[in-house]
């Protein structure tokens, strides 16, 4: 895999659209983003802003390959040579997952019976790294976000909706990925640990990382970002989505 630059942005989206059409409802087309184009530079975080519905999740799910990309251009910059996501063949993605691009999802995705801790270490044994390692970072990181040593060796899926959303961001960051999304990653916690991953956002920046994120919470929002990009404006949403269900209407 290619090692990123610090010297250009790390990620250029440009003429973006997406739409969704609906089989289920007689082929209804929601236009849910229009033209939209961004910049991320390492060491930034950008934060998505908008009304509920405008397409922030959608976009991030589409920067990690979970939606695809029918119109405009994703372009990640490394030191030698750019890649270009619309592009990219299927097989191509796990690998950019493992070491390019890391997601911090709002919700804990529960393999059942695997213990907190593995599931935190899982994404370094997924690059061949050493088990005693992985296991000293993982177990570091859910002491640094408060979860109980009790619960370490126990599978999350009978965690409150806070314990599994930090093991979720302990996942999401030990990672190191040069870029980072991150959709809601504070929505379920309590003060203290919002400011844990406040830091651990720091860290990242500091190291370099692109994050690119949701934070409805307006306190988070301005202790992270760098910018903000409103996708508001002329880039569809729930007005051209109506508008297209009037049309189909009519
Ligand atoms: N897989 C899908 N199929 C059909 N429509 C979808 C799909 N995913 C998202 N949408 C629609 O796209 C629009 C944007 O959704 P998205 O989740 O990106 O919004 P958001 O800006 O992240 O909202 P919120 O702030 O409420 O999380 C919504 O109208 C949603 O219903």
């Amino acid at each position: 895999m290619h090692s990123m630059t610090n010297a250009r942005p790390r990620l250029t989206v440009n003429g973006l659209h997406k739409q969704f059409l609906l089989h289920g409802q007689g082929g209804l087309e929601i236009d849910v983003m229009h033209d939209l184009s961004l910049t991320l530079q390492a060491g930034e975080c950008l934060v998505l802003a908008g009304r509920s519905g405008i397409g922030k999740s959608t976009l991030l799910k589409m920067l990690y390959g979970d939606y695809r990309i029918d119109q405009g251009r994703i372009r990640l910059h490394f030191d030698d040579g750019d890649l270009d996501l619309e592009t990219l063949p299927t097989y191509a993605w796990h690998g950019l997952r493992r070491d390019v691009i890391g997601y911090v999802s709002q919700f804990l995705r529960v393999v059942p019976r695997v213990a907190a801790v593995d599931v935190v270490m899982e994404p370094l044994l997924a690059r061949g790294a050493d088990e005693a390692d992985s296991r000293q970072r993982a177990e570091t990181l859910l002491a640094r976000l408060n979860l109980p040593e009790r619960l370490w060796r126990l599978p999350p899926g009978t965690f409150s909706g806070g314990e599994q959303q930090r093991v979720n961001i302990a996942r999401g960051f030990i990672g190191e990925h040069p870029l980072l999304l991150l959709d809601e990653p504070t929505a379920s916690l309590d003060a203290a640990n919002r400011d844990v991953v406040i830091a651990l956002i720091g860290e990242a920046k500091a190291r370099g990382t692109a994050m690119l994120g949701i934070f409805h919470d307006e306190d988070v929002r301005e202790r992270v970002a760098d910018r903000l990009l409103p996708l508001d404006g002329n880039q569809g949403g729930l007005s051209n989505a109506s508008q297209h269900y009037r049309e189909s209407l009519s």
